[in-house]
């Protein structure tokens, strides 16, 4: 058994060191909140993120040396506006290049438009993009914390250590599937957040199944078609961390995306519904970087760009709604299939 460190004490980090902890591992749950540390050490639950019981072999930290003493594997599972202060801090505490370092976070970082495996070979001193492992799918902790059965996909250009992350995780209620695609499953992770926030609008505007299906459905056309003229394999989009994990945010009351986008089509502000959730909603800075990626490549995203300027221009909800269904007439699969003509031919 293996002696690991997860590093971010939010809701997903406590869900997977439960998972790592019920396969026998030695958790160091790491918080850069010292007082949370303490608590999660005498009570045995982290009331603010995921109220469970937490197994005795998860001992939280919040110093980071100490949580990463003889680790032969660390988790990052803070969000993607952390990731390159967590690795900096990394940096100052241990030079071991030995580790397998896996990330869990699903997000797209505005202006660079790096994924976060891009992020962590940059930052991480020893290691490369190549090195690290991203960790993906429908998996909402509350769901995984209660040992719900739940599906993700792990992946690395190094296979290798995609298969000990598989191997670290994959228990009889958490299933692991592997995966080379990591560019085809950290988009499909990081853009369906932006959906579920159009999802959640929908709701909110008291639309009803057949819009939620269509966001979905075109939402997924979108994604893959930003995701394949990136190089990624189409494939990836209809796997779990593609379609599976677009499913289960857009249709999960646990989704905080959904729960944002809800609060907005119910004429909330953005500032005031981010002061309200109190944990990182993803799909609000990855849509800065999608909105950028799609003119950069000249790919359509209209769902993006509606949701884009509902955030970020005051525009109405309903306004957008308008705009998308009145878009010029056009074949379903049109652009998508020329593009897969041309990687194909
Ligand atoms: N929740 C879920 O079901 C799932 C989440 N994810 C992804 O996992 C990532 C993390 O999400 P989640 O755990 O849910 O988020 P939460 O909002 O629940 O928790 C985030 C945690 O990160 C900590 N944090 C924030 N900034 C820093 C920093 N600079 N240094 C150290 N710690 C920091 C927060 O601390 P503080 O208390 O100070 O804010 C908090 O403990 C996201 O990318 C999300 O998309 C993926 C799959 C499932
Ligand atoms: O990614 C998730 C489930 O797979 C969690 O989504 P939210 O961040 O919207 O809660």
């Amino acid at each position: 058994m293996s002696k690991i460190a997860v590093l971010g004490a939010g809701s997903w980090g406590t869900a997977l060191s439960i998972v790592l902890a019920d396969n026998g591992h030695d958790v160091r749950l790491w918080t850069h909140r010292q007082e949370q540390a303490q608590q999660i050490n005498e009570t045995r639950r982290n009331e603010k993120y995921l109220d469970v019981e937490i197994p005795s072999q998860i001992d939280a930290y919040s110093n980071l040396k100490d949580a990463l003493s003889n680790v032969s594997a660390v988790v990052i599972v803070v969000p993607t506006k952390a990731i390159r202060e967590v690795c900096q801090q990394l940096n100052e505490v241990t030079q071991d290049d030995n580790v397998t370092i896996i990330h869990a976070t699903k997000g797209i970082e505005p202006l660079s438009l790096k994924r976060v495996s891009q992020m962590i070979g940059e930052e991480l001193e020893g290691y490369q993009e190549e090195d690290i492992v991203v960790l993906s799918g429908p998996s909402h902790a509350e769901e995984v914390a209660l040992r719900q059965p739940t599906t993700v996909t792990v992946s690395s250009i190094n296979l290798e250590n995609a298969k000990i992350a598989q191997d670290l995780f994959i228990n009889e209620a958490f299933r692991v599937y592997t995966s080379p695609d990591i560019l085809g499953i950290e988009l499909g992770g990081a853009l369906k957040n932006i959906i579920a926030l159009g999802a959640g609008i929908s709701d909110g505007l008291g639309y009803g199944d057949n819009a939620k299906a269509a966001l979905i459905t075109r939402g997924l056309a979108e994604i893959a078609r930003l995701g394949t003229s990136l190089g990624a394999n189409p494939l990836s989009f209809l796997g779990l961390p593609g379609v599976g994990d677009l499913i289960v945010t857009c249709t999960s009351v646990h989704s905080r995306n959904w729960r944002a986008g809800n609060l907005l089509g119910k004429g909330h502000k953005l500032d005031d519904v981010l002061t309200e959730m109190g944990m990182v909603v993803e799909g609000v800075r990855t849509v800065k970087a999608a909105y950028q990626f799609a003119k950069e490549q000249q790919v359509e995203m209209p769902i993006t760009t509606g949701i884009y300027q509902v955030l970020f221009e005051d525009k109405d909800p309903k306004d957008i709604v308008e705009q998308l269904m009145n878009r010029t007439k056009r074949e379903e699969m049109d652009d998508l299939a020329k593009l897969l003509m041309e990687r194909y031919s």
